[in-house]
This record gives C-alpha cells, structure tokens and sequence, in this order.
C-alpha cells in the first residue's frame, strides 16, 4: 500500500514482479525487501542498509536485476545508490523509515545529486538518517504550564490494563492467508560443487515455492500446512529416506517457520545457504537463547536442500551426538567410519555447538571436520547460544573460522509475531484456537517460544481429551499455575523503570538523571507513560519518582507517547513489547 513514497512503491513493484517471474530467488528477495527505499529523483534510485554486508550483497547479487526492472518502471533510466545507515533496522518492514523521512530533508541533497550525478561512493546522505532529522541530540522533555491538572492524567487509569495492550489485541498481526503454490518446472542452476555428482541428469525439483515465502513481504504471514517439503515428498517417495539418512525432521520448513523482525536475516541467511549451498556463507552460524528456532531454521534448510538438490548429502548432528559418535569411534577403533560419516556431505548441521567447548579432542576432531568441509566448498551451518565470540573451550583458530562466514543473531519475538506462531501451531496440528487464546498466551510468556507452544499444547490436550470447546476461560484454568491471576499481580513503578531501562539499555540512574540526551529522554517518556498506564500513581507522584520532576513533566510525555504510538509503529511496537515484558515479569514474581 503506498503511503506517499514513490521510491518505495516502485521498489516494492519491481520486487514482486521479479518474484513473480522467477527472476528473484527466495533469498535474493529477503535480501531486497532489508533495504529501505529513500527517495528517486532523475535518475538517481536512493536506498539505505543497515550494514556494509547487506550494501555488498545487493551491489553483487540483485542491483543490475533490480536497476533494469525499477527502470522499466519509472519509465527512465535510473542507478541505485546504496548508502549504508547502521540505525536502520534491517528486519523492519521497509517503508517505515523511508515514511518517517520529510520531503524538505531529503530535497538538497539529492537534487544537487542529480543535477551534476556523482559516483555512488561520493553520494553521502547525512540528512536522511532519522537521527540526523532531529535539529540536535537534545530532546525536550518538559511540558508547558498549559498542560494543567484539568486533563483526563490528573486522574490514575486502569491499573495493569493498559490502552497498548488493548490495541496490542485488536490492531496487532496482519497476516494474510494463503496456500503454497508449487509451480512445476521451475529450475535454478546447480551450485557448481553440485555439478559434479554424477546425477545432474536428475530433474531438480521445482524450486519456487513461491508464494510460500512471500513471508519476506512486511510483517508476518500465515501460510497453509501444505509445505514444500511436503508437496515435494508426494512428488518424490525418496525423500522421506534421504531424510531420514540425514537426521532431518520433516517437521521444520521454512514454511512453518514464522518470519518476523526477530529473525529475518538469519532466515534470508538460511534460505541462501539452501539454495547455494558452500557458495557465499559458509559457515552459517546461527546463535540465540533457547528455543528461538536455531534447530528449526537448521532443519528447514536441510529440508529445503533435499528438496532442490536430488543428489545432495546433508547430515544434521547434535553437538552431543558428534561428541558421542566420536569417544564411540576412538573406543571402537571406527575413526575411519567416523571421518566418512561426516567428512563427505555436502551441508554438515551442527547443532548446540557450545556443548563441544572445553573437550578438547573433540573440538579437535571438529576442527579437522570444519577444515575438511570448508577446503572442499562444503557447507557448514553452526548453531549456537552465543556468539562466536563468546564461545568458551574454543582455540582462537576455531573462533575465527566460525566468525569468517556469516553470523546471525536471532532475537526474542515481538508479541505480533509471538501470536502468529501459536496461531501457525494451531493451525497445523489441525486446531482451531480463538484468537483471545493464542493472544493470552503470547502476552504472558515471551521468554521462550518452545515454553509457549507447550502452553497452547496443553491446552489444546484438554480440551480434545475432555471433548470441551477451546475458550480464554479454559485457557485460563488449565494454565493458571504457569500464568499468575492477572487481577493478582502487582505492578511498581519499580518494575516498570527497571523493564524499561533495561530495554533501552540504559541505567536507572539514568532514567531519572537530568541528562537529556535523545535516548534518555526517549525511555524516561515510555516509563512514564507506562507507569501512568499500568499502576495507580499520580502524576506528581510519578513526576516525584522520575528524579523530582513536575507533574507537567509527566503529562507532556504520557500525551507524547500518546501522540507517537498513534504515528509510529516503532513507538506502538516498542511500548507493546515493554507492557508484556512488564506484565510477565509481574507474574513471575508473583509465582
Ligand atoms: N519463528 C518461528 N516460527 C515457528 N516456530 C518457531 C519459531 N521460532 C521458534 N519456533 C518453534 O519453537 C520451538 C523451539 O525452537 P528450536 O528448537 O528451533 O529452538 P532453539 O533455538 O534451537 O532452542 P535451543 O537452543 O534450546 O536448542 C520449535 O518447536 C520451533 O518450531
């Protein structure tokens, strides 16, 4: 939907009709839709990255398709100019930055651009960075004396209900529903080290799922249970057992695996690394706390490489199982087993890799692994729950290798995306769960996804083996030991400063300094809001906690923050988050 920005319309056009017409893959469109589209004035088509990484890939991989198909549509001839802002965020929908931008910031620049064009490395936009569209890093945070005790704040609101978690409920997911597609015939070039196999006669199977990963698009999407893997099973029986060699839970696709702001790149990552395997990123390491879906995307991509690539060897291993196999291997005398076990596929998943740290021989063994692999353009991908560098029992050469690939952090889920996973779980185990339900758990456990699809699962359980219709009442007694009365939990100001400090990264002391720096001033306004929102204080008594302020202080950042959640979906998203995080730590304490 346009909302004003040509550069963006055009650049999303030119993106689904590449798709369309196969000229996009699934992962050069993943890489597409992370850029920002800025402006296009004359021939000049501005984008912005967030990273030097995501600049080259594009430069190298979908400029010249993009640059011909954008020039089609706007009628002339244009060349994209890349520049690269670290404060855009990649996984954030494209169009919100370029939204937030005012016409008047982008003009000088770039008019002067275009009339005497200069070469893209010369082309710098200091004025279209969203930090740099604020007259200085210095935030006004005070209210004017009209701001009186006569506004609806004088008086405390609901307490714990706030009015973001009211619109968190009904305004939150927009996905869309749709049915995977498989288009028959569509084939894709073998990666060359693939060439090689001595089966290239084999038909590849159709590799544009298509609308399946139109996930990429903004947001979260909804697709049927019907996955690839599934379709490409019923057209090949001998998939099931190549899967089964592999260790590969058919289970986890890339089209039940629901893509938010959490984890697009490490899914665009994923996806690359399906589809060229031991090409560009290699090794894939993927890293995140517990049960944010490292295992599924390793699957997934294993999954997908059987599918596209008949002939491929991929082994999916636990870094216990390797541990296992190899003290088994030494004790049996199976070296030579073991080495061929793992020395000779094509995609080698490691799963939990943290597990090997400090055994030396067998990090030893993997590092003869990871070196036989990677010397022969085999692909390596690497879970695990920190970043390389913060691996323990790993020799240096071990962390640079892991570090020398491409490395993905994959991010707690939002509440939008926390709910479009439940609704998925219910989906494909074949329940309908009212949307109140799959809301209630989601608002309540964000720590883990796993923890919470055993909730759904649980209540799902009861209410098929007590024959009963699933309701929020039932949801509630089923899961009242895991999840407190929310009539029962106390919510401080404490907590909130604490929860929102946290989130920003910021201090307490901070929060309630004079310093007023943006960031500061930013987090100081939301914990107000939220403490206005979420507890039974005062305005002057907030105004008191938050160092002393007075109430008009308060007031000028709840209508503030009013104001902005209603204009900025980072503002909506961020204080949506913020009460959830609040509310369930709430609950725990009150466990
Ligand atoms: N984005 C997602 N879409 C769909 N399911 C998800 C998503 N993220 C996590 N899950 C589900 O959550 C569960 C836990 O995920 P997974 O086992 O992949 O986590 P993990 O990061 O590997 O955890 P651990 O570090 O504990 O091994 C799985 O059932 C997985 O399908």
């Amino acid at each position: 939907m346009s909302d004003g920005n040509p550069a963006k319309d055009a650049w999303n056009a030119a993106t689904e009709l590449l798709r369309a017409d196969g000229s996009l893959s699934d992962s050069q469109a993943a890489f597409v839709r992370m850029a920002h589209p800025l402006a296009w004035v004359d021939e000049i088509f501005m984008i912005a990255v967030g990273s030097e990484f995501v600049k080259t890939w594009i430069e190298e991989h979908v400029s010249e398709t993009m640059t011909s198909m954008l020039s089609n549509i706007l009628g002339r001839s244009v060349r994209i100019v890349i520049s690269v802002d670290p404060s855009v965020n990649e996984s954030q929908p494209v169009g919100t930055m370029a939204s937030s931008i005012a016409p008047s910031a982008v003009a000088p620049s770039v008019l002067a651009a275009s009339e005497d064009p200069l070469p893209a490395s010369s082309l710098t936009m200091p004025s279209l960075a969203p930090s740099s569209l604020a007259s200085s890093g210095v935030e006004a945070e005070e209210g004017d004396a009209s701001d009186s005790a006569t506004s609806d704040y004088s008086q405390p609101r609901y307490p714990g209900m706030s009015r973001s978690s009211e619109h968190s409920f009904s305004e939150t997911a927009k996905y869309r529903e749709s049915s995977t597609d498989v288009e028959a015939g569509y084939a894709r070039p073998r990666p060359r080290h693939l060439d090689t196999s001595g089966s290239g006669d084999e038909p590849l199977l159709p590799s544009k799922p298509d609308e399946s990963h139109e996930s990429f698009t903004q947001g979260i999407r909804y697709v049927d249970q019907t996955t690839i893997a599934e379709e490409a099973l019923a057209k090949r029986p001998d998939t099931a057992a190549r899967s089964q060699k592999a260790r590969i839970n058919p289970r986890y696709t890339f089209d039940n695996f629901v893509i938010g702001d959490n984890n697009r790149f490490a899914t665009a990552t994923s996806l690359a690394v399906a589809e060229s395997p031991g090409t560009t990123y290699n090794p894939l390491f993927l890293y995140s706390d517990s049960g944010m879906g490292k295992t599924h995307l390793m699957h997934a991509i294993g999954n997908y490489a059987l599918n596209l690539f008949p002939s491929i060897k991929v082994r999916y291993v636990s870094a216990e199982e390797f541990t296992n196999a190899f003290i088994n291997s030494v004790r049996d005398g199976h070296q030579a087993e073991f080495k061929n076990q793992f020395r000779t596929v094509d995609i080698l998943l490691i799963d939990d890799i943290q597990f090997i740290g400090g055994r030396d021989s067998t990090v030893e063994e993997f590092f003869h692994t990871f070196n036989a692999l990677t010397n022969s353009n085999k692909q390596i991908v690497i879970t695990s729950d920190v970043s390389p560098n913060l691996l323990n029992g790993f020799e240096e050469r071990m962390l640079s290798r892991f570090n020398s690939g491409v490395t993905a952090n994959i991010d707690r889920p939002n509440l939008e995306t926390r709910i479009a996973i439940l609704e998925k779980k219910a989906h494909s185990d074949g329940f309908t769960v009212p949307r109140e339900v799959n809301e209630y758990i989601a608002t309540h456990m964000l720590t883990n996804v796993r923890e919470m699809e055993g909730a759904l699962r649980r209540v799902t359980a009861f209410a098929d083996l007590s024959k009963q219709t699933i309701s929020l009442g039932l949801a509630e007694m089923i899961l009242k030991d895991l999840i407190a009365n929310p009539d029962a939990i106390e919510i401080t100001a404490t907590l909130i400063m604490s929860q929102t400090a946290g989130y920003f990264d910021i201090s307490i002391e901070e929060m309630i300094s004079t310093d007023r720096s943006r960031v500061l001033v930013s987090a100081r306004q939301v914990a107000m809001y939220l403490c206005r929102e979420m507890t039974e204080l005062s305005l002057p008594k907030i105004g008191h906690l938050f160092g002393k302020r007075d109430h008009t202080t308060v007031m000028h950042a709840c209508r503030k923050i009013d104001k902005q959640m209603a204009e900025r979906q980072t503002t909506y998203n961020q204080v949506s988050e913020l009460t959830s995080r609040i509310k369930q730590a709430a609950q725990q304490a009150s466990l």
